[in-house]
């Protein structure tokens, strides 16, 4: 689906993170990684006992202290390495993404009707520009009139043009697209720097990544296990000379870092990284980590119906007449209702009555105003200077007006309604004045593959709720179509919000995709807010993530992703403290072997002498890292399941896997030692 924006892991990326790997030695970058910042002070300590080896007292072996000292540098470049890795990729997008964003002219529309060329980079929030075909658009904005077909290519990467009209939820165009026919009057929405494409820029390329609030309760755990072992660490000097024996100082550093969480500290920032990632391949834009994160715990999914789960080009297919109405006059009123409706319904009315044949005098908007849709009022209409006013709109909104101006309902509107209702079709009243004349079949269709999507979202343990303007026997034919597990019908914008807010007050995580200025309040509120790209600019504003595609089943593959990143992490701690309390039988008994016979029963790997017993101890806890990077940038797997099946599988993989690999890891690199001669 994307081509432009999709980037593998190649030779450019591997070259450029070998090369970051060593930047990233700067103590100065380091001390945010505790961990990793302690094994950096082990590795220069043990540098200067490599050249001064009685620098701190008493003897040491400079050789042996040199290799210590070789290894924890290499343990801190593989770390290093793992965090430029999964930065690559989106580094890379981001130098395509630069290459789109070029210096365009842009014609400026003057007060009095001239335009003048100006430079995009002088366009400034509320200006008017006019695009013609051909023209790439110059900033992000809203069309104000005319509809055209839009290459987006640039940011979605989907070659297929849109078409973006004013009016309604397809408005906004993005800065860098390109008009392929027609030409557009567009309002400029951001000022230079703050555009669409500047921000996608800046979130792939990771350059204002935040540590998300679960990174940091994590890395408080490390910071607090780093300082514990290093406490226990000092405490064995003066107990090893109690019982005679003198631990060299590069053993003792050696310990301290098989014993802190290097793993986990190492591949931390890395799988973070790399979950936003795996969501800017999905064609998704997250603004933040946390929200990537959210996904993970979702509870309940808010969609609304319109273009979400049915295909959204709601078009009016027929006029229906009620009681004695003549067809004639219910086509006129309908066209009436829609002379200044900009919304592609009110255009798609209009559309009707010209192929059912009304005469060009009629289409004269002279002498009328509009009454725009609101999806408050959920009527638009047409007040004439005569005094007529002709509304179309929900049945029930349209009821209300009539009978708020003494008119009555016709006998068979309820009937008629119902009928189109039943075939999912979104039915609207047309009054003139206080009478109904009849009613506008808009027909939409459910799009396909809905009912299998819902129900993985079901096996996941997501409640889906459908969330519609529409009256509650269409949303109920929609609803039982597509499988959704409950809907909410003739829902204004605040009745979305107050979904939302109920379901948080249980304590439960709701995501909502949405793509009409009437969501965006509802995008705010969520936990997570899905905006499509095709949607409104309040819309993507209001959400922490945009999907470029606007597929708005989506949100199933960023839950699972968020629920991969959650899992990957959870699932690597407990390897990284599995892995550290094996390491741990390597080294003490090996470092008293010899001073307290005794401790030889502990010794149940059998390593060959102490030495070797640490050293190996020490290159496995540094090789674990780069074995581990395809896990962290990739992911656990993820199959679903209820979450307690998870965390008992994943606790016996990596819990148990975490024990038992490093014995047998420590003792192959053990022989290998004594094999190449090297202790
Ligand atoms: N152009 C229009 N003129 C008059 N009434 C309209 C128009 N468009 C929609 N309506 C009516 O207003 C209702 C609400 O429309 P709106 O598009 O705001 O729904 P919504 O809340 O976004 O929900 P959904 O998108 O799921 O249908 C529609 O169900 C329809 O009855
Ligand atoms: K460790
Ligand atoms: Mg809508």
């Amino acid at each position: 689906m994307n081509t432009t924006r999709k980037a593998t892991i190649s030779e450019t990326i591997v070259k450029r993170a070998f090369i970051d790997s060593f930047k990233k030695l700067d103590p100065r970058i380091m001390v945010k990684n505790p961990v990793m910042f302690v094994v950096e002070i082990g590795f220069i300590v043990t540098l200067i006992l490599t050249f001064f080896p009685t620098i701190f007292g008493g003897e040491s072996e400079p050789i042996y202290n040199g290799m210590v000292s070789m290894i924890l540098l290499i343990t801190i470049l593989f770390a290093n390495f793992a965090e430029s890795l999964a930065e690559g990729r989106g580094k890379a997008q981001a130098d395509s993404l630069k290459k789109t964003k070029q210096d365009t002219k842009a014609r400026l529309l003057q007060k009095d009707g001239s335009f003048k060329m100006v430079s995009s980079t002088e366009l400034r929030k509320g200006d008017m520009i006019i695009v013609e075909a051909g023209e790439l658009i110059a900033s992000d904005g809203e069309i104000i009139k005319g509809v055209a077909s839009v290459d987006e290519s640039a940011i979605t990467g989907e070659s297929a043009p849109v078409i973006k009209e004013s009016g309604g939820d397809f408005s906004s165009v993005t800065g860098g697209t390109r008009v392929i026919s027609d030409s557009i009057k567009v309002r400029i929405t951001t000022d230079p720097g703050e555009s669409f494409l500047d921000r996608m820029i800046n979130l792939v390329e990771g350059a204002k990544r935040q540590k998300t609030p679960n990174e940091i309760a994590l890395n408080i755990l490390l910071v607090s296990l780093t300082l514990i072992f290093l406490i226990v660490c000092t405490t064995l000097v003066p107990i090893s000379s109690y019982v005679g024996v003198a631990i060299p100082v590069a053993t003792l550093i050696a310990l301290l870092v098989c014993l802190i969480p290097t793993t986990i500290g190492g591949l931390l920032s890395a799988i973070g990284i790399a979950g936003m990632d795996r969501v800017t391949q999905f064609n998704v834009i997250a603004m933040s980590g946390k929200a990537v994160e959210a996904s993970g715990d979702i509870n309940t999914i808010i969609l609304d119906k319109t273009g979400t789960i049915t295909h959204g080009n709601r078009m009016a297919a027929s006029f229906i007449t009620v009681e004695k109405v003549n067809h004639g006059e219910l086509t006129k009123a309908a066209l009436h209702s829609s002379l200044h409706d900009e919304t592609p319904e009110g255009r798609s009315v209009i559309e009707l009555a010209k192929k059912i044949g009304v005469s060009e005098t009629e289409i004269d908007v002279n002498g009328s105003a509009g009454v725009e849709f609101k999806a408050e009022t959920r009527m638009s209409g047409t007040d004439f200077s005569d005094g007529r006013q002709v509304r179309k709109g929900a049945v029930d909104a349209v009821k209300e007006y009539v009978k708020q101006q003494g008119g009555s309902i016709p006998s068979d509107l309820e009937e008629k309604t119902k009928m189109i209702a039943m075939e999912g079709g979104t039915p609207l009243a047309v009054a003139e004045n206080n009478r109904i004349l009849g009613l506008i079949y808009l027909k939409d269709t459910v799009k396909p593959g809905m009912k299998e999507r819902f129900d993985e979202l079901r096996k996941m343990g997501i409640k889906t709720v459908m969330c519609t303007g529409d009256n509650p026997l269409t949303a109920a034919t929609i609803a039982r179509e597509a499988g959704v597990d409950d809907f909410i019908a003739e829902a204004k914008p605040e009745d979305k919000i107050a979904v939302i807010k109920k379901e948080q007050a249980e304590g439960k995580l709701v995501a909502m995709t949405g793509d009409g200025t009437n969501d965006a309040p509802a995008l705010a509120q969520a936990d997570v807010g899905l905006a499509m790209n095709s949607g409104t600019i309040a819309a993507k504003e209001a959400a922490n993530m945009v999907d470029l595609d606007s597929d708005p089943t989506k949100i199933i593959e960023v839950v699972a992703i968020g629920k991969q990143l959650l899992m990957t992490r959870g699932a690597l701690t407990t390897f990284s403290i599995a892995n550290d309390v094996a390491k741990y039988f390597a080294i003490i008994p090996a470092m008293f072997m010899v001073a307290i016979p005794q401790m030889s029963a502990l010794n149940i790997m059998s390593l060959t002498t102490p030495q070797s017993a640490i050293l190996a101890a020490l290159i496995f806890n540094a090789i674990i890292i780069p074995l581990l990077i395809p896990l962290a940038m990739k992911g656990v797997k993820y199959v679903p399941m209820s979450s307690t099946k998870l965390l008992n599988r994943n606790l016996l993989i990596f819990g148990l896997g975490g024990v038992i690999v490093p014995f047998i890891g420590i003792k192959l690199i053990d022989l290998l030692l004594v094999l190449m001669n090297l202790v």
